[in-house]
């Protein structure tokens, strides 16, 4: 059976009813909104059927397309009377919305036909979201899909074919380990040891003797001789994490190394020739660290042969579902916490949400919110995160209508100097010009700024940003 929401004022009548039975559809009736929507939260449909009313009732009408704007993920088909095509704000309802529509009178077989083609399509897309990041293997076992991570796998990829040193930047917490990793994995030098050393983590005075080894008797401590990080990566790779915090004594040894591959360690008299490729990463600005005297500029060409950065999370809005996704398996796995899902308020409020602590935030927010859930529903209050704006009803709201194209914009009071006003203004206006480069169509835009439709028309309320309905 195929599960089906319905809303409707009025109960479906009882020869509709019988033909979807007939026709495998396991039929939920809803008869307001606010039923629907709780429906939806339990039961996790893909496709629903709107039955607008069939009598004039402005405020009804209104109330089913909130409703339907309010779960896009659902794949919407409407049944309504020809004259209510027509009025205000139906087309562009109908056009961003819904799957389809069906004009009264209810029929049936034709009905269920529309519903199948809308099920098959919803089934598809859902294989791809949950199937495919997982799976694919050029994503290199890291999640993601949106534009920055595709050029991130391409970089990986060019990384794992050479052999030349690589340098990693990013914020923290977006994933430059995994990075780190992944190019090993997929290199030539799989095979041979993956040897990864937080530069941070160990003190400035310990780290020589980490990196190089040292002999026995070499220093006071020095009770036993030791093979440092780098002989033991010998013929793979060396990840040195945070090497923006490396003392300026142990960088002018790095790089030595980095020229004539000889390590010598502590209290050593020779040195031996060691093949290791280095994978550097770093979360601070390392151009700014040369300029403060703080970091080699000579050891950052060595290291920055090919450099990748890792983009903040807040930059890929569609990931973060996917991410949310797939931590949620993994709190099944390693925490045994099972059958939990999102409400659409919680995926609403990650994805506001502007993560400083990015992906490895998210993953804490997911692990401690199941932890924290008593149900089987995820809400936004067992997440501990802070939004900066409340939850977005008047996402809900359709966009604006055609008639308010010479309206002059409302334009937000803007003060000269604040951060969150340069950051508003930057929005305001990479939001014009992405809904100019793509004629308004409001799919594409949303696709080319890498945020849903419902985001975008929430970003388009908040700048007065209205469509050019001529296009
Ligand atoms: N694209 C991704 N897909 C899946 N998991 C990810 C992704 N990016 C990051 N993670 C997870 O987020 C956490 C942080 O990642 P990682 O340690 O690689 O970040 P980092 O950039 O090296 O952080 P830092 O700069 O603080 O060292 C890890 O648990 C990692 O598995």
């Amino acid at each position: 059976m195929r599960k089906l929401l319905v809303v409707s004022q009025a109960p479906l009548n009882n020869e509709i009813a019988e033909t979807l039975k007939a026709k495998q559809w396991d039929v939920h009736e809803a008869t307001d909104p606010e039923a629907a929507r709780q429906l939806a939260e339990e039961q996790q449909f893909l496709v629903a059927l709107a039955i607008f009313p069939e009598k004039k009732n402005a405020k009804g009408e209104e109330r089913i397309r909130e409703l339907v704007t309010c779960l896009p993920e659902i794949k919407w088909v409407a049944a309504l009377a020809e004259q209510q095509i027509a009025r205000h704000g139906m087309k562009h309802f109908i056009a961003e919305r819904l799957y389809d529509f069906h004009v009264f009178p209810l029929e049936g077989d034709r009905i269920s036909t529309v519903l199948g083609h809308a099920f098959g399509m919803a089934q598809i897309e859902q294989d791809l979201i949950t199937m495919e990041p997982l799976t694919a293997p050029n994503r290199f076992g890291l999640i993601g899909e949106s534009e920055v991570m595709l050029a991130l796998y391409r970089m990986l990829q060019r990384a794992a074919e050479s052999d030349v040193p690589v340098l990693i930047t990013g914020p923290t917490g977006t994933g430059k380990e995994l990075a780190a990793r992944a190019i090993h994995d997929h290199s030539s030098r799989s095979k041979a040891p993956y040897v990864a050393i937080n530069c941070a983590a160990i003190p400035p005075s310990l780290l020589q003797s980490e990196l190089f080894g040292h002999e026995k008797g070499s220093f006071t401590s020095a009770n036993n001789r030791k093979t440092g990080y780098i002989q033991s990566a010998s013929g793979g790779t060396l990840f040195l994490d945070e090497i923006g915090d490396m003392p300026l004594e142990s960088q002018a040894t790095l790089l030595r190394f980095l020229e004539d591959k000889i390590v010598t360690p502590i209290g050593a008299t020779r040195g031996v020739r060691v093949d290791v490729r280095v994978i550097a990463s770093t979360n601070v600005d390392l151009e700014q660290a040369i300029q403060n005297k703080a970091f080699r500029a000579d050891l950052y060409y060595r290291l920055a042969f090919l450099t990748i950065q890792t983009p903040n999370l807040n930059q890929r809005e569609h990931d973060i579902q996917l991410l949310a996704s797939y931590f949620l398996e993994q709190v099944a796995t390693e925490a045994g916490i099972r059958n939990l899902k999102f409400s659409n308020e919680a995926i609403a409020a990650l994805r506001l949400y502007h993560w400083p602590g990015n992906v490895r935030e998210l993953r804490s927010v997911i692990f401690q919110a199941a932890l924290s859930c008593d149900g089987t529903l995820i809400r936004p209050e067992h997440m501990k995160i802070q939004l900066e704006e409340p939850l977005p009803l008047a996402a809900a709201s359709p966009p604006p209508e055609p008639q308010e194209r010479h309206a002059a914009p409302n334009v937000q009071p803007y003060t000269m100097g604040t951060l969150k006003n340069a950051r508003e203004q930057s929005e305001k206006h990479n939001l014009e010009f992405a809904l100019a480069r793509n004629a308004s169509n409001v799919t594409r835009t949303a696709q080319e700024l890498g945020v849903s439709r419902m985001t975008l028309y929430r970003l388009m309320a908040k700048h007065g940003v209205a469509r050019n309905a001529s296009n």
